[in-house]
């Protein structure tokens, strides 16, 4: 199936004559456009009016449609074409409430002054407590300069403000941790990590976010080595934990031994050179990589990859192929082999789409959306919090990656975001390993 990425809502209006909503769903479904929802908004007495939603391909698919609806006869009426995910957008998707109602006086004397002082005295005398009498101990800062957000490139903090008020919306309804977001100005590492420290007392963790590669190695290491609360690059980690999932599941399914498969990777950025330290980390004994850039490459060998020259060498060699370039359509049906496991990673598009792959005979695929790292970062941090751990260590990354695999369906890759069970047992064994690390 192709990629439907542009989703608007049209009202449209049908006379009360039986047939007439599906001559209108016939002509929407002649141009290939998919129809979700259908929501009655009026019924009249001579006509109703409809919301249906609708998913294209392309700009010209969606006009073709509209142009479809206006050729219909019969009264059938095009009223309006709206973006219902832009206007999901309107005013943001977060905001910041207050947990206490203040309908008395005494409440307001409870919530602010004088009573606050109180607590501020307490705070005063033992900070620690600010993990009982502040929400500090459960708010994450989301931290981006904007230079790598999703696969759009470095198009700035303010643009990838959606994305990170996106991550603050899964943090608290996945594991109810407050996720705030701080647009950098700046993308020097040595401005990044200073302002992140001046900031870091304010919160119980930090999840950098859609910093682009290298800069973003240091500024993760310098910090992680500077506070004394759990950092992690989402990117990085995040990423490599679920694909070590999927990929463990694969295996699994597939009755292959992980440690002796050949694993081939292209693009080592953030997510690519994450993912080959994490497989590396686990016992894979080849790990094959491909990039643009020669420093990217280089990066790879130091951690024990081998870096190849050509894309096509890479697919025919690898028994897993793992994509994060950001570049959409990169891998060709033709390029694919079969038996082939194949994580076409990059958001909003992927490298090549899992229908395409299976279709060119991939055993296991699957983009992005997926296999995503919604799916370790809400438990990672969830886990750190409760045990109070300082730090996110390699065996807490690990131990998500096996709770992941272990969440998952027989014959799936990994579970679905919204079983809430993935994110308990993430945070379950993140939660053990830092107990464990901390005696
Ligand atoms: N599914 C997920 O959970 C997830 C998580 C993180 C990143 N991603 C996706 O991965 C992609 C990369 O993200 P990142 O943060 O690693 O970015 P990045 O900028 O750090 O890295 C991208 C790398 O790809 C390389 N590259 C670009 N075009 C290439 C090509 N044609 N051939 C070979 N190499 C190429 C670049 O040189 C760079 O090293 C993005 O699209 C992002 O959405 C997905
Ligand atoms: O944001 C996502 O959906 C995943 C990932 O962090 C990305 O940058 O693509
Ligand atoms: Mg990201």
């Amino acid at each position: 199936m192709a990629e439907r990425n542009i989703i608007r809502t049209m009202l449209v209006e049908t006379p009360s004559i039986p047939g007439n909503l599906g001559r209108l769903a016939t002509a929407i479904g002649l141009v290939g456009v998919d129809i979700g929802e259908i929501e009655t908004v009026q019924v009249g007495p001579t006509s109703t009016m409809r919301n249906i939603t609708i998913h294209c391909e392309s700009e010209e698919q969606l006009e073709e449609a509209v142009q479809a609806i206006h050729d219909l006869d019969g009264g059938i009426r095009l009223h309006a074409v709206s973006d219902e995910v832009l206007k999901a957008h309107e005013g943001g998707k977060i905001q910041m409430k207050s947990r206490m109602d203040i309908r008395s006086l005494a409440d307001l004397r409870r919530v602010y002054t004088p009573g606050v002082a109180n607590v501020c005295k307490v705070l005063e005398e033992e900070p620690d407590k600010a993990w009982v009498y502040t929400s500090i101990g459960n708010t994450v800062a989301i931290v981006t300069d904007g230079t790598a957000i999703l696969g759009l490139g470095d198009i700035g903090p303010i643009a990838g403000m959606p994305v990170m008020e996106g991550k603050a919306a899964l943090f608290d309804r996945f594991v109810g941790i407050s996720g705030v977001p701080i647009l950098l100005d700046t993308k020097d590492p040595d401005e990044i990590v200073e302002t992140v420290k001046h900031i870091s007392q304010t919160f119980g963790g930090v999840l950098l976010e859609d910093i682009g590669s290298p800069h973003c190695f240091e500024v993760e290491e310098r910090l992680k080595k500077e506070l004394k609360i759990p950092v992690m690059h989402d990117d990085q980690h995040g990423t490599a934990v679920v694909t070590l999932a999927a990929v463990i599941s694969a295996c699994r399914s597939a009755g292959v031994d992980l440690k002796e498969a050949e694993v081939g990777q292209i693009g080592l950025g953030a997510a690519g050179l994450a993912i080959c330290r994490m497989f590396k980390a686990y016992g894979v004994k080849g790990v094959y990589g491909a990039d643009l850039s020669d420093d990217a490459k280089a990066r790879l060998a130091e951690y024990g990859g081998t870096p190849v020259d050509s894309l096509s060498e890479l697919m025919e060699q690898c028994d897993i192929v793992i994509a994060t370039t950001g570049c959409p359509g990169l891998i060709k049906p033709e390029m694919v082999r079969k038996g082939q496991v194949i994580l076409a990673l990059s958001n909003p598009k992927p490298e090549i789409r899992p229908e395409e792959a299976l279709k060119a005979g991939a055993a296991y695929a699957a983009d992005g959306r997926s296999v995503n790292n919604v799916l370790g970062f809400p438990g990672i941090f969830r886990g750190v919090l409760n045990a109070r751990a300082r730090e996110i260590t390699h065996p807490m990354l690990v131990a998500a990656a096996e709770a992941i695999a272990n969440s998952t369906r027989p014959g799936d890759l990994v579970p679905h975001p919204l079983d809430p069970r993935v994110h308990e047992a993430v945070t379950q064994a993140v939660e053990r390993v830092a107990r464990e690390e901390s005696v």
